[in-house]
């Protein structure tokens, strides 16, 4: 409407405005939010939108890749992206248009959690590993021991055991980089959330595993369905 009436005013006579309104919104620092809406608007209007979303795609997605990094060192692009493509969608929808319209793919409906998982980790492979050169020698055998059974067909369970601080969460760290690193799944959970966040990743075991909290509940029985997608990720 804005556009509308600054181009019947011979303000907005030029499609390059559009980009440039983008721009300086950009360099002022407003918010992802805000420029969702704003990208939208102008895409609407009939702006060059796939020219805005090249070069500010990054900040459109900030606020979701933020999210990300609660939980993921590296976020993977693309599910970054995916997030971003489902919210652009809700909005163009509310405005009469179409992500198709202004030239960009539909997001991906459903996720399998498989994937996303994969994907969360896929983004930044080279920074998985870090850690590893800075092992003491009694971490390292632990390291060493650990990426053993990791090859073996038919592992053992491994439980990691020692003194209060001797460095037992630390020597998890290149372990799980490594495997990620190799496109291997890595669960990782722990009782309290204040555990798990230590952890790249780390999920509530209540949580990854649907344990009910509900102690008058004596069946325990999982909230995750046996044909669930989290069923398979497990
Ligand atoms: N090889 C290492 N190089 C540098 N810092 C290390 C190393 N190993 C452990 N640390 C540091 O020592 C401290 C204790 O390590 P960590 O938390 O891994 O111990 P922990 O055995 O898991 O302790 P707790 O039993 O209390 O959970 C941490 O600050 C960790 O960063």
């Amino acid at each position: 409407m804005y556009q509308e009436a600054a181009r019947a005013m011979g303000l907005f006579d030029n499609r390059d405005e559009g980009i440039m309104a983008f721009d300086e919104l950009v360099d002022t620092g407003a918010a992802p939010a805000q420029l969702r809406w704003i990208f939208c608007v102008l895409a609407t209007e009939g702006s060059p939108a796939l020219a805005i979303w090249d070069t500010h795609e990054q900040f459109l997605g900030a606020d979701i890749r933020d999210q990300l990094l609660r939980t993921t060192s590296s976020p993977h692009p693309d599910v970054v992206r995916n997030r971003l493509l489902f919210i652009l969608q809700s909005l163009l929808r509310g405005l009469g248009g179409s992500l198709v319209e202004i030239g960009l793919l539909e997001p991906v409906e459903r996720q399998h959690e498989i994937d996303t998982e994969c994907l969360q980790w896929g983004g930044d492979r080279d920074n998985l590993c870090t850690f590893k050169d800075g092992l003491t020698q009694e971490q390292r055998v632990v390291y060493d021991s650990v990426m053993h059974v990791t090859i073996l067909e038919n592992p053992s369970p491994i439980h990691i055991d020692g003194r209060a601080g001797r460095g037992k969460t630390y020597v998890m760290y290149p372990i799980i980089g490594a495997l990620r690193k190799v496109d291997q799944l890595i669960l990782l959970s722990a009782s309290s959330a204040f555990a798990a966040k230590n952890y790249p990743g780390g999920r509530k075991t209540h949580y990854l595993y649907g344990i009910p909290v509900d102690e008058y509940n004596p069946h325990l029985k999982s909230s995750v369905g046996p044909h669930s997608d989290r069923a398979k990720l497990l």
